[in-house]
């Protein structure tokens, strides 16, 4: 799967790629709805009948799970259950008529599909924008493949220079550790709700810390190992070593193309390169 960038695309492409600001939107957010459709109908293609099929959580996944629904009661998809990652994923997934099971009630999941905030090259990511990052971390890490699909605004050259890594706290712990986390070298943010007073409390009833780091992630691996070592810590939005695959949508021109993260990164550089 090979990708053009041209014109404007390349140059949007670039910017998101390095830019260490996240002041303006890295992309239009009606080209990104498009990105992200088209990425989600991939993913679904790639269902087959009688698969337990892990359902992430974000707007993506929401879009995946539409089109999963309409597989389903087109009969394309025969005897296919789901496992949901937040109440959204369930909720989204009862109403397109997509049947699920508990997590506890399944062996194994064979194929998950889900969104991410940022991805590098070596498909390593953030979640938790949705804040659902640790179901979502148990049924990703629990499915044969586990499968991230984002649109080219999510691809940076190093995690965390834009967003800030959610980590899920337990509410009475919420004091030292956001002190440890400042040990790390973070500086961590409770998360507040919108539409609420007060912080955003997870479907597992945990508060949720923002951490940016002002120099990014220098290594995804040992920072979600000292992250998830904090006590009260119930799970941090790196998840390194959990995706087999990461789908990227991209605008090519007129079209939209979708492309695995290796040829997009590819494609980047060799962009980057001819100037
Ligand atoms: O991790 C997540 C929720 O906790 C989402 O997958 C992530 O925030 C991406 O969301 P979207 O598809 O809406 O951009």
């Amino acid at each position: 799967m090979a990708s053009t960038l041209r014109g404007g695309n390349r140059l949007e492409v670039v910017r998101a790629v390095t830019t260490a600001a996240a002041a303006a939107p890295a992309i239009d957010p009606t080209l990104q709805d498009s990105l992200k459709r088209a990425v989600a109908k991939r993913a679904v293609e790639l269902v087959k009948p009688g698969m337990i099929v892990g359902l992430g959580t974000g707007s993506t996944s929401s879009m995946a799970i539409q089109e999963l629904g309409k597989l389903v009661s087109q009969g394309k998809l025969k005897d296919v259950v789901g496992v949901a990652s937040s109440y959204q994923s369930r909720i989204l997934a009862r109403q397109y008529g997509v049947k699920t099971v508990d997590l506890n009630d399944v062996n194994v999941i064979d194929f998950a599909f889900d969104g991410a905030d940022e991805v590098d090259a070596s498909m390593n990511l953030i979640k938790g924008g949705g804040a659902a990052h640790t179901m979502e971390k148990v049924v990703d890490a629990m499915a044969k493949q586990c499968i991230i699909l984002v649109d080219q605004s999510k691809v940076v050259s190093k995690l965390g220079l834009t967003f800030p890594v959610p980590v899920e706290v337990l509410p009475f712990a919420i004091s030292p550790v956001l002190r440890a986390l400042v040990g790390l070298g973070g500086v961590p943010e409770i998360r507040n709700a919108l539409r609420k007073d007060g912080p955003v409390i997870t479907d597992l009833g945990n508060m949720v810390v923002d951490v940016r780091f002002p120099d990014g992630v220098k290594n995804p691996a040992e920072m979600e190992r000292s992250i998830n070592m904090i006590p009260g810590v119930v799970e941090s939005g790196l998840f390194v070593g959990i995706a087999n695959t990461v789908l990227v949508a991209t605008r090519d021109g007129d079209e939209i193309t979708i492309v695995e993260l290796a040829d997009f990164v590819r494609s980047l550089k060799e962009a980057t390169a001819s100037g």
